[in-house]
């Protein structure tokens, strides 16, 4: 090991650099059922996503959850794989790549999965490894949600309580009430928009559901959702409905749900819709799938004629600035004032 001697002069040390961590939720590793199995197991074990006792959860998880639903859920990734891969993965690895040099040189701009890889403990370590004396955790989640924003970070601090020298630590706040957020969900939606070959009756913003016992438990969720589509509509001028999706389980979750309000808007006069999932900072299975495909099955089947799914923000124009700007204010103090 090398040690300090104040004898001698001090061997040069590499500038120390700033590392900035951008993590999703997490993805199989491929389209088949062995690695979507592998894959729930880890994500449906945190005791962040599913707050039922391990003693009951654990027997129902390994005797019916993953004995059933990874072959079905493997057909579903099926449909919307990229030669890239996992949508989720390389959407993420795009918005890392585009933000290579958006904060200068000695910041290092990474991604990491809280579920599956590139692994956060993988990606920490080598951002250690090249130096970074202080990282910033970014978890892409606008809307704070003990099942995805805080779980990434207690990750990233297990990960850190193994370490002798660790490095400084922030994290990126929730960003669902932020003047760029918001401006660049307007800028999408519009240009989305101004695409189609219909103008639709109705706007619909679907939220990933949760369910309804985490909002009485003090979850800030249901209201950082209810606050997005509530500015978004200001901004944009026109009414915004709010839905949540993917409903998991038997217990209640928090309504009104997707696939319901697909289903009756046709019956209420509306046949021409578009729908929008603000709270996904990447398109992923619940968007491609279960929005854009299964959604739009829904609504054509209730009656409904046109049907458009706008895209997430991804790594376009608005949501890249967006992300460079939210960065870059958590960085102050870290990095020269630009
Ligand atoms: C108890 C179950 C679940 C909770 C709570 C939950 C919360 C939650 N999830 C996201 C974002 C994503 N979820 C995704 C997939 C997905 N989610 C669940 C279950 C819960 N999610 C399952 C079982 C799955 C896997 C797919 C399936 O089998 O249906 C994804 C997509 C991952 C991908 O690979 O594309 C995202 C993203 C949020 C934001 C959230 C709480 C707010
Ligand atoms: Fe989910
Ligand atoms: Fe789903």
């Amino acid at each position: 090991m090398e040690t300090c001697d104040p004898s001698s002069r001090p061997p040069p040390v590499p500038k120390p650099k700033i590392g900035v961590l951008l993590t999703n939720l997490g993805t199989p590793d491929g389209p088949d059922a062995k690695s979507v199995k592998r894959y729930l197991g880890e994500f449906l074990s945190d005791r962040r996503v599913v707050e039922i006792p391990q003693i009951a959860w654990q027997p129902i998880l390994r005797g019916i959850i993953l004995n059933t639903r990874p072959k079905k859920s493997a057909h579903a990734y099926g449909l919307v794989w990229r030669e890239d891969g996992s949508p989720l993965a390389a959407i993420t690895r795009l918005q890392a790549a585009a933000l290579k040099d958006a904060f200068g040189p000695g910041v290092l701009v990474d991604w990491a999965m809280r579920y599956g890889n590139p692994s956060i403990a993988h990606r920490l370590q080598a951002m250690k490894d090249a130096g970074c004396e202080r990282i910033l955790i970014a978890p892409l989640y606008p809307q704070y949600c003990a099942a995805t924003t805080a779980t990434a970070n207690d990750k990233a601090f297990a990960v850190l309580a193994g370490m002798r020298w660790q490095p400084a630590v922030r994290t990126l706040p929730p960003y669902h009430d932020d003047e760029s957020y918001i401006a660049a969900l307007k800028t999408s939606v519009e240009t989305s928009l101004a695409a189609l070959d219909f103008e639709p009756e109705a706007i619909v913003a679907s939220f990933h559901g949760m369910p309804q016992r985490t909002l009485e438990l003090g979850d800030p969720y249901h209201c950082h959702c209810q606050k997005t589509a509530r500015l978004l509509a200001a901004a944009m001028g026109r009414e915004v409905i709010v839905a949540f999706q993917s409903r998991f389980g038997r217990a209640k979750w928090l309504t009104p749900a997707t696939d319901v309000t697909l289903e009756a808007l046709p019956g209420t006069g509306v046949k021409k819709v578009a729908i929008l999932a603000p709270g996904f900072s990447a398109d992923c299975l619940e968007t491609l799938e279960e929005l854009s495909i299964r959604g739009r099955e829904s609504f054509v089947a209730a009656g409904g004629t046109h049907f458009a799914y706008l895209p997430c923000l991804n790594d376009s124009e608005p949501g890249i600035h967006m992300l460079q700007r939210l960065i870059a204010r958590e960085l102050e103090g870290w990095t020269p004032r630009p």
